[in-house]
């Protein structure tokens, strides 16, 4: 491989970096780089990763670690990094969540934690509601009591703080039974298995680099650099993993993240978190003036909102891609949820009808509850034939590992396609340990088209999900499970990979019924003739051409007074997800299960206010005929 000099090095993709993102770039040291949205923090990252590979600044056999916060802001940054400087260099780009590199720690080297704390051989996650639940059933169990008057949610809320409060080992004078339930946990006593909570296997991670020095330097020695995105979201339990990893070491160290956008204080998200790593690593910081993602217009939205962070007003540059006058906004008042749902289909169909938009360029967001706020509108959506689904369902799924080998093996399968092919030749050849120069490529390359074809012709003849889910096994088989969770490190202790077949073979044979080929299911499960609907949680990160604020009502921003800064925050990257075009809709009647139907606009009028003063955003009133 060809190594690029230092000083001839240029950004790939002909992109043009601002000043301080390309001194970022060249960086020695560990630097914090804070940047409003759009400013391209997470192609900052992937410019990056490709100076130091093509000018061998992190040398052979030395890698990049990415660590991300969600599954798939981790894998755009290693698609992005791949796409720029190829499948070769990017190998030794490791783009994971913080939850997969404490699991895959964790996993690989679980007999170096003491065995106060190791857990069972083969462990489950606990996830979503059965969290809860499992750590509140080992806390029963060792005897913990409730305070009295305390309502069930409360209590579940404050054990699941509880059992993570402290790094292990643990103080002898807890205050509730948190040894026990750790061990109950740990062993799966109280469960069918031993079942953990990420946070869980973060303390474990942690406590297992403290007590082994050793592991601690080879991970050091391991990777070079180190990338932080999505910073400001940092709890304290990562932020001591990360510590933990790094710290006082030569690995160089490059955060990037926004405090407008903190939204996830609620789960722990260090409000001081920037001066803190400045502080412990001793980081330069950087600020970068360009939103490379909005229309100008709607940038002058996004200007209201920093006076209400407390920022130093910076003057935002644009692309020079945009004129002046692109970007539109509009505020919807509607009569009722009804109305709302006919307009907005409306709209949808007119972006759909005028071939400016595909479906998934169109982002449906609310604050939360998807179901309570969107039902009437998906309806309406069905009657019209625009599909719409709850992106959050599939986000996660589609982007495993796993599920992304199973659909791009199924993708050859059916129809031509080099992306796909490329895909799943290279992890074929990886798992045989194979690189470009082996004798016995070839063979192996041949070994996959069979295999290829054997599965066209198996895949004419599915008639129910039964079927589906023997073909997914054909796959692993062909792959071989061991082989696969060896490459994939986050499926090594657990019977995960197994419950992922089945849950592709179910969605899969939910499109293939609707869609009545195997082709057009494929794509319909990928999105990509679907408008999404993600509450704002789910839309860290990424961008759309349009999008539809549903429910700028007092009741989505629940406890608006105390949480202000959070909420306005959440708001905030809301509105920054949009390259082109904003809509907001208030509805005066939205049953949304609590007291009253009749919305209000009154604790939130700040948000209007911001919108009105921005002299962009046009209402527009749905009067019911
Ligand atoms: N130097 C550049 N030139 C042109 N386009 C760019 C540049 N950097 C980023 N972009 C584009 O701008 C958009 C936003 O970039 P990116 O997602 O990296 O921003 P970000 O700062 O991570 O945003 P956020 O914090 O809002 O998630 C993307 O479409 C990206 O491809």
């Amino acid at each position: 491989m060809k190594i690029i000099d230092k000083n001839r090095w240029e950004p790939a993709d002909g992109l043009m970096l601002e000043p301080a993102a390309l001194q970022v770039v060249k960086s020695e040291d560990n630097a914090l780089i804070i940047a409003g949205p759009g400013a391209g923090k997470t192609e900052l990252l992937a410019q990056r990763a490709c100076y130091l590979l093509e000018t061998s600044t992190c040398k052979v056999p030395r890698k990049i670690l990415a660590i991300s916060f969600k599954r798939d802001a981790a894998k755009n940054l290693a698609e992005r990094v791949e796409k720029r400087c190829g499948t070769e260099l990017s190998k030794r780009f490791q783009s994971m969540t913080y939850d997969a590199f404490a699991k895959s720690l964790v996993d690989r080297f679980y007999l170096g934690i003491h065995e106060d704390y190791r857990p069972d051989s083969v462990y489950d996650i606990a996830v979503a509601d059965r969290t809860q639940n499992d750590i509140r059933t080992a806390y029963e169990h060792a005897g913990f009591i409730p305070p009295a008057g305390m309502r069930p949610g409360d209590i579940n809320n404050l054990l699941e703080k509880e059992i993570v409060r402290h790094s292990l080992p643990l103080p002898l004078d807890n205050k509730y039974p948190t040894r026990a339930a750790w061990s109950l946990l740990l062993k799966g006593e109280v469960t069918s298995t031993a079942r953990l909570s990420f946070a869980m296997i973060t303390r474990l991670a942690t406590y297992l680099l403290v007590s082994n020095p050793q592991l601690r330097k080879a991970l050091q020695l391991t990777y070079s650099h180190v990338f932080l995105d999505e910073f400001q979201d940092t709890t304290n339990i990562q932020y001591e993993f990360v510590k933990a990893c790094f710290h006082n070491s030569n690995s160089v160290l490059t955060a990037v993240g926004d405090g407008k956008q903190r939204i996830m204080v609620w789960a722990g998200a260090m409000r001081e978190i920037f001066p803190t790593f400045q502080s412990d690593f001793g980081a330069t910081t950087y600020r970068l003036v360009m939103n490379h993602r909005s229309a100008p217009r709607l940038i002058e939205i996004q200007k209201m909102f920093f006076s209400r962070f407390n920022e130093q007003p910076i003057s935002i540059q644009t692309n020079p891609k945009w004129q002046a006058s692109d970007g539109r906004a509009y505020l919807h008042l509607f009569e009722n949820h009804i109305q709302e749902a006919q307009a907005i289909g409306g709209i949808v169909q007119s972006y759909l009808a005028d071939g400016s938009h595909k479906p998934n360029d169109i982002c449906i967001l609310v604050k939360q509850k998807i179901d309570v706020y969107c039902s009437e509108m998906i309806t309406e959506f069905n009657k019209i034939g625009i599909q719409a689904r709850n992106e959050g369902v599939y986000q996660d799924f589609l982007k495993e590992d796993f599920i992304s080998l199973c659909i791009h093996t199924m993708i050859i399968a059916i129809r031509r396609n080099a992306g796909s092919w490329t895909y799943c030749r290279n992890i074929f050849l990886d798992l045989k340990n194979m690189d470009e120069t082996s004798s016995k490529i070839h063979e192996s390359q041949r070994e996959l088209s069979d295999f290829i074809k054997k599965l066209k012709s198996d895949l004419r003849s599915i008639s129910n999900e039964n079927d589906l889910g023997n073909i997914l096994k054909e796959i692993c088989d062909f792959y071989s499970i061991d082989a696969l969770k060896a490459y994939f490190p986050q499926y090594l202790r657990s019977n995960y990979i197994e419950k992922l077949r089945l849950q592709l073979a179910k969605y899969l044979w939910e499109e293939y019924i609707k869609a009545g080929s195997l082709d057009i299911a494929i794509d319909n499960l990928l999105g990509k003739n679907t408008v999404p609907i993600m509450t704002i949680h789910k839309s860290k990160g990424l961008e759309y051409k349009t999008i539809i604020f549903l429910g700028l009502e007092d009741a989505a921003f629940y406890k608006f007074a105390d949480q202000r800064e959070e909420h306005t925050a959440t708001f905030f990257v809301a509105l920054s997800r949009a390259k082109n075009n904003l809509h907001f809709t208030f509805s005066k009647v939205r049953p949304i299960g609590l007291y009253r139907d009749d919305q209000d606009r009154k604790i939130i009028m700040d948000f209007y206010h911001a919108l009105r003063d921005s002299g962009v955003v046009e209402p527009v009133v749905h009067t019911i005929m």
